[in-house]
């Protein structure tokens, strides 16, 4: 048994965190003193000081300071300082109000030059936040992309499946056509992989899928089921159009030449399964599995071929959609 050593790599980024805190922390300190030298150095101090006041305004600095400090240490990611340094002033701001109550400044100067930077402050936090939400719809987006689509073909993944399924057969369901479904399968796709290796056996996974991308039909979506399975969803589509485009796709794959690692010439070829969906069934439960049973018959009876499952062959239940007189089946 392989046994890979366990390394700790959770703990350097723990401390360099810990450290920047640190960093931000004496950054604090040492600004919140020097003004407080700055502004005793000038104004005296009041013979009355409420220091519930000033505990107050010295945490609500305290608070603008720390959103300063999440902001910055964000800010590469969010692209952009603005949040940042709009808390930084407003920590400044309210500092200056906090002093206010401790020494005697006159003409309300400290109210003044409080209300600008806390003014200043929240205007530039206002458009950092817009930037935040800018970016943070942004990873959302792509985010949905990735749990959605397969990682080597960038088709949709079987998480996928299970959002459009439905979605898409509600809307043919409602515009009462057609629906049907295509299971196709790599032959003998082991042999690659056996003879060439995993990366070859890639490069072809990504070209094949490209060719069934190409051929399906417009308003069809093409999901990558596993391995070297792969499912096609027809929406407003009944068992003659799918059997047309199922059979394209296999004389497309059987006379394309493929080319892998710059000069490996290949030929390949497909299996496909094609089933149409009765009003009444479970899309993954009985359409695909009927689909499944007809790509199995297409490997049975010797690959490269169509078949298009019988809905009375392989159900007991009647059939009740429209489409459901049209469906044939074909043994190659
Ligand atoms: N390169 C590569 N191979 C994969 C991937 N996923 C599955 N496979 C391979 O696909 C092969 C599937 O083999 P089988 O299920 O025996 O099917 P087959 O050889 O195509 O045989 P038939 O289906 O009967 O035509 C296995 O060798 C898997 O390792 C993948 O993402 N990349």
């Amino acid at each position: 048994m392989n046994i890979v050593p366990q390394t700790n790599q959770r703990q350097p980024i723990k401390q360099s965190i810990l450290l920047k805190y640190m960093h931000y922390f004496s950054l604090y300190i040492v600004i919140s003193v020097a003004m407080f030298y700055t502004i005793s150095a000038y104004y005296k101090p009041l013979k009355h000081i409420d220091w519930s006041l000033v505990s107050i305004y010295s945490i609500l600095a305290f608070m603008s300071y720390h959103f300063f400090v999440i902001n910055d240490l964000n800010a590469r990611k969010m692209n952009g300082r603005a949040m940042a340094i709009g808390f930084f002033l407003a920590y400044i701001g309210i500092s200056i109000v906090a002093s206010s109550f401790v020494f005697v400044i006159p003409d309300q100067r400290a109210w003044f030059v409080a209300g600008l930077l806390l003014f200043t402050g929240y205007l530039l936090s206002g458009i950092g936040l817009l930037k935040w939400a800018k970016y943070h719809k942004q990873v959302k987006k792509v985010m949905l992309h990735e749990s959605l689509t397969d990682e080597l073909t960038g088709l949709f993944n079987r998480r996928a499946f299970a959002v459009n399924a439905n979605r898409e057969l509600a809307f043919s369901v409602q515009s009462e056509s057609d629906f049907s479904v295509m299971m196709i399968d790599i032959d003998d796709f082991k042999l690659i992989n056996d003879r060439y290796g995993h990366t070859i056996g890639d490069e072809i996974l990504v070209q094949i899928s490209q060719i069934f991308d190409k051929y399906k039909g417009d308003s069809d979506s093409l999901y990558r089921w596993g391995g070297e399975e792969f499912v096609v969803l027809m929406p407003v589509t009944g068992l003659f159009e799918a059997n047309k485009v199922a059979n394209k796709i296999v004389s497309k794959v059987a006379e394309n030449t493929f080319i892998a690692d710059q000069s490996l010439k290949l030929n390949l070829t497909v299996s496909i399964g094609v089933a149409q969906w009765v009003r009444g069934e479970s899309i993954v439960k009985n359409t695909l599995d009927r689909a499944d049973k007809a790509l199995y018959k297409a490997k049975a009876t010797g690959k490269n071929a169509v078949v298009v499952a019988d809905y009375k062959e392989d159900s007991h239940k009647p059939p009740i959609a429209e489409g459901a007189s049209r469906q044939v089946s074909i043994n190659q």
